[in-house]
């Protein structure tokens, strides 16, 4: 057996010691035979914790694994190029297209902005003829390494999909990867993220908000410290700890659809990002597997709704200002996942606190325009 990575119980951030959560580790070459105590293993995982690492160190997952390297190799270029060749199209749809830096609330919520760029290209998009993809990526070689790496993050969590079917013992259409065919419309992107240092964003720029995915299944591939979830407890989410990255493994999460399709017995991960290391770019790059667009389920608000509302409705919410996302109903950005209390009875770091007065004028200035 391959010797396991030391992962520590916590970690230093801003002066204190944080928790790094400990987790599951699924083996992918074990889920694509059905190896039945490993599809026990991942539902139980699913459902408990609605978080696991997979590990991909197999003749199957190798090639996987080196698809994501040639992604991070083509984000650094592109990241890298001219803002008005990386914003030719802007954001086409919410699930193509290029996004700038503090588009949305950052890591410590009112009056921050977020502190990465970002570019998704949607599997709809890249399994047509010509995909709209701005000018640096727009190459055949690179062309190439984002359908391979859509392409491999699609089989990954279809694996993932069919083990969960299993696990819950659902047949013919009632299983999961029936509601996520690839030739039926879906929001399923691939979404390449570049965090700024926070030394050249300022302290009020910086990080990725706490929410849940909209998702069905995220496969996140990051090699750098940032990542946060907050684990269920049995009276609420447990405190904000770290992922620590794992050589050979993505990170797999369960969003809201996955939760809303099996009933809510399933746990939607509740995550965000955190400038772990002031001067450092970070890069993620995350596969979001989404029900097609017309799937139905029942949602935190016990509304019989489409995938394709559920999505367009939180994604408005992930998107509006602070201010109306404090009016929107908690269970939006949060998928219905309870908190148990605050994320840290001490507060957050002080450093990242908006000035209040600051905070007053903002408020003041969205409620003359609402
Ligand atoms: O950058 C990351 O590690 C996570 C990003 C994320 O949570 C998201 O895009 O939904
Ligand atoms: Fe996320």
């Amino acid at each position: 057996m391959a010797p396991q990575t030391e992962i520590p119980q916590t970690v230093e951030w801003q002066g204190k010691q944080v928790p790094v959560w400990s987790m599951q580790t699924i083996n992918y070459a074990l889920l694509l035979s059905q190896d039945p105590a490993e599809v026990e293993k991942v539902l139980n995982a699913c459902l408990e914790e609605g978080y696991f690492y997979l590990d991909l160190e197999s003749i199957d997952g190798g090639r996987m694994l080196r698809d994501q390297q040639e992604t991070l190799e083509l984000m650094k270029r592109f990241f890298a190029a001219p803002i008005e060749l990386k914003n030719e199209y802007g954001l086409i749809s919410s699930h193509l297209g290029y996004e700038p830096v503090g588009s949305r609330t950052g890591a410590f919520g009112a009056g921050t902005k977020d502190g990465y760029e970002m570019l998704k290209v949607s599997r709809d998009e890249i399994q047509r003829g010509s995909p709209k993809v701005p000018q640096p990526v727009k190459n055949n070689g690179d062309l190439r390494i984002l359908e391979n790496t859509i392409g491999s993050c699609n089989t990954i969590t279809k694996v993932i999909l069919s083990a969960l079917s299993t696990g819950m013992n659902l047949t013919g259409a009632a299983r999961f990867e029936n509601t996520h065919r690839n030739d039926r419309p879906s929001t399923t992107t691939l979404s390449m993220m570049h965090y700024l240092p926070s030394e050249v964003t300022g302290n009020n720029k910086v990080g990725h908000q706490k929410h849940t995915d909209i998702s069905s299944l995220t496969l996140l591939f990051s090699e750098q410290w940032g990542l946060q979830v907050r684990p269920p407890g049995t009276c609420g989410a447990l405190e904000m700890g770290f992922v620590a990255p794992k050589p050979g493994c993505a990170f797999v999460h369960v969003g809201d659809s996955l939760r809303f399709a099996s009933g809510m017995k399933m746990q939607s991960c509740i995550h965000r990002v955190v400038p772990f290391n002031p001067s450092e770019h970070r890069y993620s790059i995350a596969y979001f597997l989404r029900a097609e667009d017309d799937t139905m389920f029942v949602d935190s608000e016990g509304r019989y709704i489409t995938a394709g509302q559920w999505h367009d409705e939180k994604f408005k919410a992930f998107t509006d200002p602070w201010q109306w996302q404090a009016m929107a109903p908690a269970s939006m950005i949060l998928g219905g996942m309870k908190e148990a209390g605050e994320d840290d009875p001490t507060g957050e770091p002080a450093q990242f606190a908006p000035n209040p007065i600051a905070l007053q004028e903002e408020l003041k200035k969205v409620s003359v325009q609402a």
